[in-house]
């Protein structure tokens, strides 16, 4: 809120995208592992910098990667030529910084690092009360540097189960691997879906709006910092629906909701795909299919259309099935919480052309991007 204010102090058009990655790396930082970092006041932390770039675009177009596409058969030696290459570039810069000048270090090799760093630390800490998903993770430790999965007794004796939940520890590497994923996986995406709502209540005022008198209504507070409870947050279904509409139009997320089939399956007027195949389906085509998203045109924002009960694979932003986003739940919470405070106090305000060209180019590595999103912000109590 304070960023805000001071942006709002300015009165000049900025880029809020900027501000939403700050703040969902602090978020993931606290809430997983327990670090009180304050990248919103220093964006050139070095948490936040290689993150960035584990997400743009030239650290994901890598030679390897074009020979893992064309010959997966040999995925065990890239992956490998990965890892060789990613450990040679991470001692070289770190030990030598000479080096630093020639080549770059790699961002993913820079992050495990880090999780190794925070895993040590917390060990040698002992016991806390925080209870963070780190903690989640170390109560659940094992020493052994292997494990064999082992089938729970109760469960494998019933006759009717044929498939056989695992009882199952996580080894250390697995909780640095876990940390490096959600670090990951849990920023660049949510400030990015941030970034489009503040463009869809810039350009759609009358929407904006309706959801601040809905929050108005759910949500009485005296002071600005105020935080709304989990409670009061879950009932709100407006709030929920704007959200939705949002990704469904602006989905964050395509190539990586991919699939390798056990079985031979026909499509109709494809053919038959082999086993082994990797598939992934057109997000776009399913989020704007007039059949399982009308009679409202799919191409206007209208977040009442999920008020009517859809096919439950139409809406598939975090994935579907056993597989899909894990922090989903986390991810719609955080949004809202920020949602409700910053709307609270004010409108984010078009700024014509700088604020339509925002969403004209888009880019996409594994989240599909903007550049920048640029608004302004006015106080509510200042509308005129
Ligand atoms: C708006 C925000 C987010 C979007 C749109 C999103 C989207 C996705 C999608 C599409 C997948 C693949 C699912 C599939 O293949 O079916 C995924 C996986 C995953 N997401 Fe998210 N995500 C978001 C936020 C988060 C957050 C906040 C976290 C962690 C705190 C997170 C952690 C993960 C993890 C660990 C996986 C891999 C799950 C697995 O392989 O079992 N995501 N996410």
């Amino acid at each position: 809120m304070t960023k805000l204010a001071e942006q709002h102090r300015c009165d000049q058009p900025f880029d809020i995208y900027t501000l939403f990655k700050c703040f969902t790396m602090d978020t993931i930082w606290s809430c997983g592992f327990g670090l009180d970092t304050d990248m919103q006041n220093n964006p050139n932390d070095p948490h936040l910098v290689q993150s960035q770039r584990v997400a743009a675009e030239e650290s994901n177009i890598t030679p390897l990667l074009i020979l893992f596409l064309f010959v997966p058969e040999l995925k065990w030696l890239w992956n490998g030529l990965h890892q060789c290459d990613s450990s040679i570039r991470y001692w070289l810069t770190n030990y030598l910084p000479i080096t630093r000048r020639f080549i770059s270090d790699e961002p993913l090799m820079w992050i495990e690092k880090q999780a190794e760093h925070l895993v040590k630390k917390r060990v040698k800490l002992g016991y806390t009360k925080r209870m963070d998903l780190l903690q989640l993770m170390l109560e659940s430790a094992s020493d052994d540097d292997f494990i064999q999965d082992q089938p729970t007794s109760a469960v494998a004796n019933t006759e009717t189960t044929t498939e056989t939940p695992l009882v199952r520890k996580l080894i250390k590497h697995e909780i640095v691997a876990n940390i490096a994923l959600f670090m990951i996986a849990g920023y660049e995406t949510t400030s990015t879906a941030l970034s489009y709502i503040a463009y869809v209540l810039a350009t759609h005022p009358n929407e904006q709006r309706k959801l601040q008198e809905h929050i108005d209504a759910h949500f009485e507070s005296n002071t600005e910092q105020d935080i709304p409870s989990y409670e009061s947050i879950t009932e709100m279904d407006y709030l929920d629906m704007f959200i939705r509409e949002t990704l469904r139009m602006y989905p964050i997320v395509q190539n990586i909701i991919n699939r390798q089939n056990s079985e031979e399956f026909h499509i109709e007027n494809v053919g038959t795909i082999p086993v082994g195949t990797i598939t992934t389906g057109s997000i776009y085509d399913l989020h704007f299919n007039s059949d399982l998203w009308g009679p409202v045109d799919p191409h206007i924002f209208y977040p009442e259309r999920f008020a009517t009960k859809r096919h439950p694979l139409a809406w598939v932003p975090f994935g579907a099935g056993p597989r899909n986003c894990v922090g989903m739940r986390f991810a719609l919470l955080e949004i809202k919480e920020l949602l409700v405070r910053l709307l609270k106090i004010y409108s984010i305000v078009d700024c014509g052309e700088q604020t339509h060209n925002s969403i004209n180019e888009l880019t996409e590595t594994f989240v599909i991007f903007p550049k920048k999103i640029i608004v302004r912000l006015q106080r509510r109590d200042e509308d005129a």
